[in-house]
Formats: C-alpha cells, sequence, structure tokens
C-alpha cells in the first residue's frame, strides 16, 4: 500500500526533525540524486558525461534539486542549473559550483529562456525542483514559461520519435494540487517522481497522478501519526485480506451473489456481470433479473443459478437503462423488462430498512442503471456497504439529481471532491471509474491506477461490478459491521480488475470478457506472491 498525506500533515512531521537538527534536505537529496543515477545508468549505461539540467525554483524544494545537482556532478555529469528566481537556496547552488556544476541565472537573464529549454530538451535528465509542497496555486512568472516551453519542445520530441530527456520530479511535479490532484496550470509531465518522507495526495489522485510517472518514497525518518488522506492499495496487500476457503467453507460461507443487470435489448451486460462473478470465486451466483435474459445468461455460465433464494450481497443496474436524470424525470424507454422494479427490491433487501427482509442487510454494488433507483428507496441516504460504481458522466448526474450545480469536466478535474460530495449527499461508498479510481468510504479514500488505457472499453465496468459483487460477498457480514470496510474492498476490486485487464493481453487491447477471464489466474498470483 501508497499512503500520502497532505502537505500540512508532513511539514508538521518535519518540523520536531528540523528542530533537532536533523539533516532533511541532506538525505531528501542524496536519494534523489542515487535515483537519478540508477535511471541515467539503466537508460544510458556510463553515468559520466550524462547531461542534466536542473530547473531550480526559490525554495527548499529548488535547495533539494541543487544538492542533488552537486552530488551527480561529484560523479561527473554535466549539470547546469536555471534559477527562475532572485531567491534561492544558497547552500544548494554553492554546494553544485564547488561540485563543477554550471548555474544559468535565468531571472536576471529572461532572454537566455530559448537557450535554456534547447538545452532542457537535448539534456539526459531534466530535474524538475520548482516548487514542492510549499506551491500555491498554478506555476507563475519565469517557473510557468519554462514548464510551458521545456513541456512543449520535449512532447515534439517524443512526438518526432527523437530521444527526450528523461524527466524526475522532486517531491511533486511542480505545479500539481499536492493536497487534492488537480492540475491547475502547466505541468512538465515526470517519468518519475522521487518523494520525500511520505507520498502526497496529488501523486495518487487524478488527473494530477497521471503527471507523475513513478512515484518512488525516499524515507528521510518522519513519522505521521494521522491516518493517510489517501491510500492506493497494492498487489502485496491483496493476500492479507483475501478469504481463501477452507475445508469447512461452503457455497454460502463462501458468499452468493444477486445480480440484476441486463436487459432483452441488452443481454450481454448481465452475462458480463455474471461471468465476473463468478470467476472472482462467489460461492454462487444467483441471476435475478428478468427470465429472458436469465436464458442468455444460462447459456454463457451453467453455474448460475435462476431460482429466488438468499443473497450475501447484490448487484443491481449494469446494462440496465435509466442512470438519475432518466429515472428523476421519469423517463421509461420501455428496455427495462421489469428489471427497475427488481433492482429496487435486491436494494431494499441489502439496506436492510424493509421490516421482515429475511436475512438482514447486505453489501450492494450499485451500477448504472441502478443508479437511479436510489431515489425511490424508502430513505433518501443508503448505508456505507452501498457501493455505488458511477463512471464521470454517471457522477455528475447523480450529483446534478441531489441538488448540486456541477458539470462533467468539473468532476474530471476534480475527482475527489466530487466523489467525496456524492459519499456526503447519499451516504453510500462512492467508487468513481476512471484512468485512476477513486473511491470514497467514511473516513477514507483510495485511488487505484492499476489498469491499462485498453480497460477503457464496453463491459468493462459491468465486469469490475461483477468482480467486486463477488467480494463483498465473501465478506458479506464484515462490510455490514464495519463502514470504512466496503471502500478496502473495492480498491482491492479495482486493483483485480486493472491487473486482470494487463495479464489479459500484455501490451495490447483486451475486451471485457477476457479481462473477466483472466480474473482465476490473477487472484492466483496475488495470493501466491512473486
Ligand atoms: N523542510 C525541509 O527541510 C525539507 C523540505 N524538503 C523540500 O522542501 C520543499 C518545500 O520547501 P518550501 O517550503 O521552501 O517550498 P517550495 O520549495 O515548495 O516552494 C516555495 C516557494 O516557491 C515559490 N512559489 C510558490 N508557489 C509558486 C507558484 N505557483 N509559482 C511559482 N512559484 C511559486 C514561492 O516563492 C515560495 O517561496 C519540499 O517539497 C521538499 O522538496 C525536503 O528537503 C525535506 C526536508
Ligand atoms: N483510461 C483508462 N485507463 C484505464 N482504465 C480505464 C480508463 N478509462 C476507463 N477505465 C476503466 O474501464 C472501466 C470502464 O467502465 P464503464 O465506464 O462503466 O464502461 P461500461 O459501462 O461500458 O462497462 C472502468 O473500470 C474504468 O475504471
Ligand atoms: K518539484
Amino acid at each position: 500500500m501508497i499512503s500520502a498525506w497532505s502537505a500540512a500533515a508532513v511539514r508538521a512531521a518535519e518540523e520536531p526533525l528540523l528542530a533537532a537538527g536533523a539533516p532533511l534536505m541532506e538525505r531528501a537529496s542524496f536519494a534523489l540524486a542515487t535515483h537519478v543515477l540508477r535511471d541515467v545508468a539503466a537508460r544510458r549505461g556510463p553515468v559520466r558525461g550524462a547531461r542534466v539540467v536542473v530547473l531550480v525554483g526559490a525554495g527548499n524544494n529548488g535547495g533539494d534539486a541543487l544538492h542533488a545537482g552537486a552530488v551527480l556532478a561529484r560523479r561527473g555529469l554535466a549539470v547546469a542549473a536555471v534559477l527562475v528566481a532572485e531567491r534561492f537556496h544558497a547552500p544548494g547552488r554553492r554546494a553544485l559550483e564547488r561540485a563543477g556544476g554550471r548555474v544559468v541565472e535565468l531571472f536576471a537573464a529572461p532572454a537566455a529562456l530559448d537557450a535554456v529549454v534547447d538545452d532542457a530538451a537535448r539534456a539526459d535528465v531534466v530535474l524538475d525542483g520548482l516548487v514542492g509542497i510549499g506551491a500555491r496555486g498554478p506555476l507563475r512568472g519565469l517557473a510557468e514559461e519554462v514548464v510551458r516551453a521545456v513541456s512543449a519542445r520535449v512532447a515534439r520530441r517524443a512526438g518526432a520519435d527523437v530521444a527526450a530527456p528523461w524527466v524526475v520530479a522532486v517531491d511533486v511535479p511542480s505545479g500539481i494540487g499536492v493536497d487534492d490532484g488537480t492540475v491547475p496550470g502547466p505541468v512538465l509531465a515526470a517519468d518519475r517522481t522521487v518523494t520525500f518522507g511520505a507520498a502526497k495526495p496529488g501523486l495518487l489522485l487524478p488527473p494530477a497522478a497521471g503527471m507523475a510517472g513513478e512515484v518512488t518514497v525516499v524515507d528521510i525518518g518522519l513519522e505521521l501519526a494521522a491516518p493517510p488522506a489517501v491510500r492506493r492499495r497494492g498487489p502485496a496487500d491483496v493476500a492479507r485480506s483475501w478469504p481463501v476457503p477452507g475445508l469447512a467453507d461452503h457455497k454460502y460461507t463462501r458468499g452468493v451473489v444477486g445480480v440484476v443487470a441486463g436487459t432483452v435489448t441488452y443481454p450481454g451486460a448481465a452475462v458480463l456481470t455474471t461471468t465476473a462473478a463468478v470467476r472472482t470465486g462467489a460461492g454462487m451466483v444467483r441471476y435475478r433479473g428478468s427470465e429472458a435474459v436469465g436464458r442468455v445468461v444460462l447459456a454463457a455460465r451453467p453455474e448460475v443459478v435462476t431460482a429466488p433464494g438468499r443473497v450475501q450481497s447484490w448487484v443491481v443496474g449494469p446494462g440496465v437503462p435509466g442512470g438519475p436524470e432518466a429515472s428523476r424525470a421519469g423517463e421509461d424507454d420501455g428496455l427495462d423488462d421489469g428489471q427497475h422494479e427488481r433492482g429496487r427490491a435486491g436494494l431494499a433487501a441489502a439496506s436492510g430498512r424493509l421490516a421482515g427482509t429475511a436475512g438482514g442487510p447486505v453489501p450492494a454494488v450499485v451500477d448504472a442503471g441502478g443508479l437511479g433507483l436510489l431515489d425511490g428507496l424508502p430513505d433518501d441516504r443508503v448505508p456505507p456497504w452501498f457501493v455505488l460504481t458511477p463512471h464521470a458522466g454517471e457522477l455528475t448526474a447523480l450529483l446534478r439529481s441531489r441538488g448540486e450545480d456541477v458539470r462533467r469536466p468539473e468532476v474530471e478535474a476534480e475527482p475527489l471532491r466530487w466523489a467525496r460530495r456524492a459519499h456526503e449527499l447519499t451516504g453510500a461508498t462512492v467508487l468513481l471509474k476512471g484512468g485512476v479510481t477513486v473511491v470514497v468510504g467514511p473516513g477514507v479514500a483510495y485511488a487505484q491506477g492499476d489498469g491499462p488505457g485498453w480497460l477503457a472499453t464496453a463491459g468493462a465496468g459491468d465486469v469490475l461490478a461483477g468482480v467486486l459483487g463477488s467480494m463483498l460477498a465473501a465478506r458479506s457480514r464484515d462490510v455490514v459491521e464495519e463502514p470504512a470496510l466496503a471502500a478496502e474492498v473495492a480498491a482491492t476490486a479495482v486493483l483485480v480488475h486493472g491487473r486482470a485487464a494487463h495479464r489479459a493481453n500484455p501490451g495490447g487491447p483486451v475486451a471485457a470478457l477476457d479481462v473477466a477471464g483472466a480474473v482465476p489466474a490473477e487472484i492466483a498470483a496475488l495470493l501466491t506472491g512473486p
């Protein structure tokens, strides 16, 4: 797991150490230089003579970069530091110059910008030390100009298939929203971010996470007591919490997933969701949608049962028409097949608030058309063991149906903020799908970036709903009892789903059903370790 803390939390953890004279900057800059050397050696072979351009801002982030530059210069790399502000870390500059590094005072001669951009574009490595956790808003002044120009040149070189420099961000890519993952202005996309003390939320959260490259966390001795602001589950976290069946288990202890998905016009979603639930190891999958769709499901998956009976988690809505806006407007396009009524019944049972509901509350995955059914439930709010799984468009519609004047681009610009808002408004755990998927539950947030871009294909969301339904059924009682657990299970489901997509066809396109097909082997690999 990667855990990320806010800039304020990291600063608070640094304070006592700095007061005690701990050499935090030395630790940070030495580790930074070590990672740069390793990357240069891997990409280029000899490190001597490699050209490094260091972009240096006014604060300690620039100090880290200058000190790292000094270490690199002592190892024989050709280092040029570009100062964008009149104020700079003076000891860092002295160290770099003593080590043989060159300094360009861009702030004193802005006309040198073109030459600087030229140098950076041709360098082996660009170190981005313009701003770190002290950043306020989008980059300004010369920092902004340099980043805009270098980004454009690097993109052009990459487009023309000319070697582009390896970009290493110091602590964070300069200009990202460190705490919220926003990208309010130009940012130089990094290949690697070497971050100090702990990861920062913006390195995990979309859209800024897309600018960070590979994130390397360097231990500089900080102790962070408060719970992290954002977490990311990793492969090593899966085995610890996966309910591997034992000799005493039977299909009901393993979990029964009840599915209401698909319609006669769109039966595929039902096949994808039930297949994924079966493939993830459900004790049983009970298809409770329409009879006609049930026949299609059975033809594809003979393991599925269509008779009524006990259910330990519900999956409601994949491939069922009518998201939040449609249902509010009372639209019924005639494709519903009675699925809305069945879906509502499943959700009402899962909420545990219906008198006489057998078996008590169970977790529920509410996807696509199921999201429109939330308004029809007896209560305005649903419990945290309901996991809503919208993409950005569906989340926008859900928020608007609850009175938020928000548009899709705003949701995409600040996914954590809006997923959190939906959690506040509904009470549910909210899983906002995307290239990086954000999950928000009571007091917890996860950002999972596990799948390839190829996963953005029709039906992939139906597969995720099935994977998640199966995982929730297996831990049904725990999830209902521990409010934050649904989010953890949901984040793990995103991890399994994304990794299964890589496994289905490494490096190339994947079809949704093939992702479901790759799930068993992926789970086996996660459980048995590397
Ligand atoms: N406190 C410490 O001793 C340690 C700090 N570390 C480094 O120090 C960094 C934090 O240093 P600082 O607090 O000095 O802050 P930063 O270096 O992140 O930046 C602050 C300075 O950048 C300028 N600035 C802020 N926002 C800007 C914008 N939008 N556009 C252009 N310029 C802007 C301002 O002049 C401000 O003084 C961390 O990110 C990390 O790299 C590490 O060395 C670990 C130890
Ligand atoms: N750029 C991307 N990179 C990786 N995964 C993505 C990307 N875009 C979307 N995804 C994932 O693909 C799936 C798409 O789901 P969804 O939008 O519900 O499609 P559908 O409704 O057709 O199944 C989600 O799991 C989402 O997280
Ligand atoms: K930086």
